[in-house]
């Protein structure tokens, strides 16, 4: 399947982290920043969760959200996107960036390096990754506990190394503010949104 999106963004942002380090609670806060009209959210999991939550007649919703409803079919979800993944390594970011159409894309949830590859393969010039970090003690009153066969797994691990962050956002109580810390990504964002020359593709 080669589906090409309906208009080129000017930034990509691909956040990764661990689970409970707030990924989704970060890039709500820069789309709240942005506007929806500016910046949209999109999951490499929401197709993933949506097909799962067909095939298994499960609860689309609950699988969505951040309770502990999710935890439960994790591992075999893992294990049912990766026989995917082996056979189209782009299979869920060609799903999830879909119809997306403003300038700046926030992935929420990177976690292998092959997301990573297939959007900066894609996007050369616009992709930039952020990590978000928490500490283990923070994830834990979050919800977190060590699950093994999913901390200790690539959708945990597999972007702990080997890739350079453009910038890594420090969520923890005791950190400085999110604002003060997304305010360069911010600048960014704006900025490409903003700009008028530009040598790709606009809408
Ligand atoms: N800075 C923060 N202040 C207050 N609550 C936070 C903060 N960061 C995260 N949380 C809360 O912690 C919980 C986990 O955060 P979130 O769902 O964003 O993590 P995640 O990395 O997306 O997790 P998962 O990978 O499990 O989806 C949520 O209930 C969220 O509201
Ligand atoms: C199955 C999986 O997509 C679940 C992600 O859920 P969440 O981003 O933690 O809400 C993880 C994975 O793809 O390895």
């Amino acid at each position: 399947m080669e589906s090409s999106p309906v208009c080129e963004p000017k930034l990509v942002l691909v956040f990764s982290g661990k689970r409970k380090s707030g990924k989704d609670y970060v890039t709500d806060l820069i789309q709240q920043r942005l506007s929806r009209d500016i910046c949209v959210i999109l999951r490499l999991s929401g197709p993933l969760k949506d097909q799962y939550a067909q095939e298994h007649s499960l609860d689309l919703d609950q699988l969505l959200g951040p309770g502990p409803y999710k935890e439960h079919y994790r591992k075999d979800m893992i294990l049912w996107g990766e026989t995917r993944r082996q056979q189209d390594p782009g299979f869920f970011c060609r799903l999830a960036i879909q119809g997306a159409k403003q300038p700046v894309w926030v992935i929420s949830d990177a976690r292998r390096m092959s997301d990573v590859n297939w959007f900066r393969s894609k996007f050369p010039r616009q992709t930039r990754c952020v990590r978000v970090q928490s500490s283990e003690a923070t994830r834990a009153k979050r919800g977190w506990r060590f699950t093994a066969g999913v901390d200790d797994a690539e959708s945990e691990c597999g972007l702990d190394s080997n890739i350079v962050y453009d910038w890594t956002i420090t969520n923890e109580p005791d950190a400085p503010s999110l604002d003060l810390q997304l305010q360069p990504i911010l600048d960014v964002a704006k900025e490409a949104s903003l700009s008028l020359i530009s040598d790709i593709t606009d809408c």
